[in-house]
């Protein structure tokens, strides 16, 4: 075994292992099924994404229908997946969803050869007629995005010069990038207008937005609609809450989301996505939303495969940074966001990584919104190889590259407990879409163990442990 002694950085990208450490390579996702059940009685369609093989998915479905009085012979089961306005259909193909040519020509723009299988599940749901309301859960970059911006531009009329979908995201950054995936996927689709309802977009008092879809911040949405009413919500078709747990689970958006809600027209179709559905956010949910279909995961399913977990142990946060820079030295890195529960640690450890020679990043809170969209746009560009930040960074962002996650300090909630939610948001920075990425936890005292463990028992997931003095071992999980 080499061992790495003392601080020696050997500074990013000039790891020997840079030739067998790729991370980022593309890997085909495990293919899963969606079994559903129509559980009749509370109307509420419930469906269980499964990992298995596709015989025993096509049986387990079967066995769910059949168990579920929905269907009796596998006859019935096909003409039940056949059918469109099923939240039943899956499609394998964005042929099969018979969206407008000008959204094809998006999709397949964007590199998109085949839907996801939440793309998959979800999407039929979404543009089935009668509009169907769906609340759905799924792994981080798996293409809920995506998902819900093909819905929002196959259910607008062009011809009308007015709002009719509206998406909130619980940041001004995230509203942003969701804008982006809209432009992009409708580049193809140029009558369709887009708009931002964020923070310093300011408007003529009195005027009526023509575009059709509205993209924003809870506050400023609301503000639109009922202060200013540059949106008449009434003529509103799809409301889309983006990271839906965060915007039910924190009061103030909670509050803001709501508000608008209650102004949307009965049949408005309702769409709320995230990777993350804590039990009592569910359950909320589920009030709000009248007969939603529901895309749940099993607790053991929310964790992606793709993403290895490690943790090191160390003693302080030198000792952190130390581990830091020897796990640079060992592997290359495309870019890698590292998580402090602090601004001062993040500033701190910033100026160190720094001083090492990297081309660092920061993030945090405190900074202005534009400039934080600035900063997310320098690294998206890789202009930074390594962001440093706060959980104000943990939940959507989209960066290709990112190929490693360190936790610097574990997320936990203003109690002292695990935030397991966000713990899951902040690994699925990395493995996008089906590529391999790896998250590493810096453990530094007996509490962050216990931390570290429970994190652990909730996914059921091990998250092993790693000598980062080991150059060797350090290599071998890049590879
Ligand atoms: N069908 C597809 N084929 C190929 N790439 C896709 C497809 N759908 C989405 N992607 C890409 O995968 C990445 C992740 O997608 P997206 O951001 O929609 O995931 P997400 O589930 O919303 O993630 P998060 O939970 O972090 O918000 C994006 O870069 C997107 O362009």
């Amino acid at each position: 075994k080499r061992r790495r002694d003392g601080y020696g950085l050997l500074g990013p990208g000039s790891g020997r292992a840079r030739s067998r450490g790729r991370i980022g390579e593309q890997r085909e996702l495990t293919r899963t099924l969606a079994c559903s059940v129509n559980d009749l009685a509370c109307c509420v369609t419930f469906v269980m994404i499964v990992g298995y093989s596709e015989d025993k998915a096509a049986q387990s479905l079967l066995n769910k229908l059949i168990r579920s009085n929905l269907v009796n012979t596998t006859n019935q089961v096909e003409v039940l997946q056949k059918d469109p306005n099923s939240p039943l259909y899956s499609v394998k193909s964005f042929e099969e969803l018979r969206l407008k040519p000008q959204l094809l020509q998006g999709v397949y723009g964007l590199g998109f050869n085949r839907p996801s299988k939440i793309q998959e599940t979800a999407l039929p749901m979404m543009l089935a007629e009668p509009p169907q309301n769906l609340i759905a859960q799924s792994q981080s970059g798996t293409g809920k995005t995506a998902a819900f911006v093909l819905a929002m531009l196959s259910h607008v009329d062009p011809n009308n010069k007015y709002p009719q979908c509206l998406c909130v995201s619980p940041t001004y950054e995230l509203a942003l990038q969701t804008g982006k995936v809209i432009e992009q996927m409708g580049k193809h689709y140029p009558e369709v207008k887009l708009v931002y309802a964020i923070r310093g977009n300011k408007l003529q008092r009195g005027m009526k937005l023509q575009e059709q879809i509205v993209i924003g911040t809870p506050g400023t949405m609301l503000d639109w609609c009922s202060k200013f009413k540059f949106i008449d919500p009434k003529k509103i078709k799809v409301f889309v809450l983006d990271e839906a747990d965060v915007m039910i689970a924190t009061q103030g958006h909670q509050d803001q989301s709501i508000r608008i809600q209650r102004m949307l027209p009965k049949n408005c179709q309702m769409l709320l996505f995230s990777a993350t559905f804590e039990e009592s956010v569910w359950h909320f949910a589920q009030r709000i939303v009248p007969d939603p279909n529901i895309i749940k995961l099993k607790r053991e399913e929310e964790t992606l495969d793709t993403i290895k977990q490690y943790y090191v142990l160390c003693n302080s946060k030198e000792e952190k940074f130390h581990a830091l820079c020897n796990i640079y030295g060992a592997i290359t890195i495309a870019q890698a966001m590292i998580f402090c529960h602090t601004r001062k640690t993040a500033g701190w450890l910033a100026g160190e990584l720094s001083r090492e020679g990297h081309q660092v990043a920061l993030l945090s809170g405190e900074m202005q919104v534009e400039q934080r969209a600035a900063v997310i746009e320098r690294f998206r560009d890789g202009k930074e190889k390594v962001l440093v930040t706060t959980n104000v960074c943990a939940r959507g962002i989209d960066v290709e590259q990112v190929s490693v996650v360190i936790n610097f300090d574990l997320p936990v909630d203003k109690d002292g407990n695990p935030d397991n939610e966000t713990y899951l948001h902040r690994i699925g920075r990395t493995g996008r879409f089906g590529k391999r990425g790896l998250a590493i936890n810096m453990v530094d005292s007996k509490f962050s163990m216990n931390i570290l463990n429970r994190i652990q028992d909730h996914f059921n997931k091990k998250i092993e442990k790693l000598d980062t003095d080991d150059l060797d071992e350090i290599e071998k999980i890049a590879s």
